[in-house]
């Protein structure tokens, strides 16, 4: 099968270089971030390490939409969730998008399957998680986080229904490319299974600016992530969202990753330090939502929603307040 990857990102690198180089697909890239492109176009490749070693150009083709003229059999949608409509209508209007082809997204967060509803046939979408780590370090320069092996996801059909040819085909790429896909039955419980965790782990490593191996230094890590999850797992029952874990498997999966992961800052923070918005509206903000919609208030999500905002608001007095701090200092010299 062919593919194309819709956000040559982080994730988008790391799913297009991975089925490129252990299944032979032809994977194509189209992206909207022009030094990203041209990087890539000028290094004939994207730089890729993993963990921080081996680091070489892989070479990949990547293009705007309006450049593009390739017709996959798969579009691998990896954007952020605040550029997913703009960028889907761009694609759109140019003309790259048609009605035979399937599409998978393991983004975080929750809303983006109905706005990739609204160009693909819903029976062609394959939602999925990614417990994968990945670091974009700068212009098509990647990180891939964790050994190799190491990476798990999961994938569901939009629809409902068991998997197709397409779908069981996908997966099978997937498995040979070696990203752990595991198939659930069920998407908004596999969904929100990864919601809930990013939602303790993505936040609170923002929020505090650490990688998640700091994080879980912090004894009190297992009380905080356990208030997180009882919020939303009451949230998900009163919605009649059935999980595919439980509330102790999340509690320990917090811990195991955040070891797995020690060096990884989550992607809500590579946001947060470029200055860039958050996900958090579609994680904890998510999750707020569906409390209310369901009669039951999360209050901790919604608290710490507000949080995430105030953090992103005020990175603009911090330059500020470095400077009024050193000129306070040399007045008291
Ligand atoms: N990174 C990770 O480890 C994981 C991420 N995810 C999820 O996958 C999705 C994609 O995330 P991820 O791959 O991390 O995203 P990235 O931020 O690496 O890339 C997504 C897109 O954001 C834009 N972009 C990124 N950095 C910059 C920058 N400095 N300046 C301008 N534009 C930039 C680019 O396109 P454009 O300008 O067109 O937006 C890029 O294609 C998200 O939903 C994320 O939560 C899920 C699991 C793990
Ligand atoms: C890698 C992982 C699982 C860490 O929370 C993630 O989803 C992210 O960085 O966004």
């Amino acid at each position: 099968m062919n593919y194309a990857v819709l956000g040559a990102g982080a994730m988008g690198y790391r799913y297009g270089v991975m089925l490129q180089e252990n299944t032979g697909a032809k994977v194509d890239f189209v992206d909207t971030w022009e030094e990203n492109v041209e990087k890539a176009h000028q290094q004939g490749g994207v730089s890729v390490a993993r963990d921080h070693q081996n680091r070489r150009v892989i070479p990949v083709n990547v293009y705007y939409p309006e450049n593009y003229k390739g017709h996959p059999d798969v579009w691998i949608v990896f954007l952020k969730q605040m550029k997913l409509q703009e960028t889907m209508e761009r694609c759109s209007k140019a003309g790259i998008f048609h009605q035979d082809q399937y599409v998978f997204s393991a983004m975080n967060g929750m809303g983006h399957f109905e706005k990739i509803a609204e160009y693909f046939p819903k029976d062609q979408i394959v939602c999925g998680t990614a417990m994968i780590a990945t670091r974009m370090d700068g212009p098509a320069n990647v990180d891939f986080m964790g050994a190799k092996g190491s990476e798990q996801m999961h994938y569901a059909t939009y629809n409902g229904k068991a998997a197709d040819q397409t779908v069981k085909a996908i997966g099978a790429d997937f498995k040979k490319a070696g990203l752990g896909p595991v198939f659930a039955d069920d998407y908004m419980g596999m969904c929100m299974a990864k919601v809930v965790f990013n939602a303790v782990v993505n936040t609170l490593c923002t929020m505090f600016e650490i990688q998640m191996g700091q994080f879980v230094e912090y004894p009190g890590v297992k009380d905080m992530a356990k208030q997180l999850f009882d919020e939303a797992f009451d949230a998900c029952d009163r919605a009649g969202i059935k999980m595919i874990t439980t509330r102790q498997a999340e509690v320990e999966s917090v811990i195991t990753v955040s070891h797995q992961y020690k060096y990884h800052y989550p992607s809500m923070y590579q946001d947060f330090s470029k200055g860039r918005p958050t996900e958090v509206d579609y994680i904890n903000g998510y999750i707020a939502k569906l409390g209310r919609e369901n009669d039951y208030v999360c209050r901790t999500h919604e608290f710490v929603t507000h949080e995430v905002h105030l953090a992103e608001m005020m990175r603009k007095y911090r330059k500020q307040n470095q400077e009024q701090e050193k000129k306070i200092a040399e007045m008291v010299k």
